[in-house]
């Protein structure tokens, strides 16, 4: 049967490689939407059929629409776990589709940006919009401080993100990141090309020294349950 949106070159068996891999679970962030590049489509594909092929399994935001779809449900086919992780406040099937595999229901968005990192040991992120580029963002933040040492891809399908790496490039430039920060985001142009870079990763610490992750991950749950009101949104913010 063929998926949603699925082209002729998808359709190609995916074989196992024999080749195993460093990460076990892999995080993928993008786009709830296609975007209107048949190449991004390809590369959510890509992307699952790489995964599937080193044996190594997804954690995701859950849902079926758009890239993540895509790459959620190349991985269940392919016989790979998929994990994903979505707030009760977007289960319901007009917001997000029929989801594949396992879905875990979370309080609010920050529990599941926290539970997507603690669940993972590498991060992908394809094209996509402010969400995207928010979960993003946020675990490059957390490598800087040394909270993770996990490795940040960009996968830089046809130049998507060239503005972004070169803003990147600007704030090193001009002293708002620092030079060896640079080298957190590890960014290729295909599937193949990204998880290959993001096996050899070395990750760089930062000024705070070794990965405190856990022990942060499991203090910002904890701090996430106590902050919770009557309706699940933590205390302060007036809407998720
Ligand atoms: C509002 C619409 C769809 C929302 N459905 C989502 N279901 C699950 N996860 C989502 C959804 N929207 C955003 N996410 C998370 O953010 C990333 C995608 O956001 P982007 O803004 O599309 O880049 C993704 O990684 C999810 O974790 C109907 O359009």
């Amino acid at each position: 049967m063929r998926l949603e949106n699925q082209t002729a070159m998808e359709e190609k068996k995916i074989v196992r490689s024999s080749a195993s891999s460093r990460f076990k679970k892999v995080c993928v962030f993008c786009g709830s939407n296609t975007g209107k590049r048949e190449s991004y489509r390809d590369a959510a594909i890509q992307l699952g059929q790489e995964l599937v092929a080193r044996g190594v399994d997804l954690v995701y935001g859950g849902g079926s629409v758009g890239l993540m779809g895509l790459v959620s449900q190349t991985v269940h086919r392919g016989g790979g776990h998929v994990l994903g992780i979505i707030p009760r406040s977007l289960m319901g099937k007009e917001i997000t589709g029929e989801t594949v595999g396992e879905v875990r229901p979370v309080a609010n968005m920050h529990q599941r940006k926290a539970e997507m990192a603690l669940h993972s040991d590498c991060f992908i992120a394809l094209p996509g919009g402010y969400g995207t580029l928010e979960e993003l963002l946020e675990v490059i933040t957390w490598a800087q401080l040394g909270i993770h040492d996990k490795p940040v891809g960009l996968l830089n399908v046809d130049g998507y993100y060239n503005y972004l790496l070169t803003f990147i490039d600007k704030a090193v430039d001009d002293g708002f990141i620092k030079p060896s920060q640079r080298h957190i985001i590890v960014s290729a142009p295909s599937a193949k090309e990204l998880v290959q870079k993001l096996e050899e990763y070395v990750p760089v610490h930062g000024e705070v020294a070794g990965a405190l992750w856990e022990a942060e991950l499991q203090r910002q749950q904890q701090q996430i349950g106590s902050n919770l009101n009557a309706t699940g949104i933590p205390a302060g913010f007036a809407m998720l």
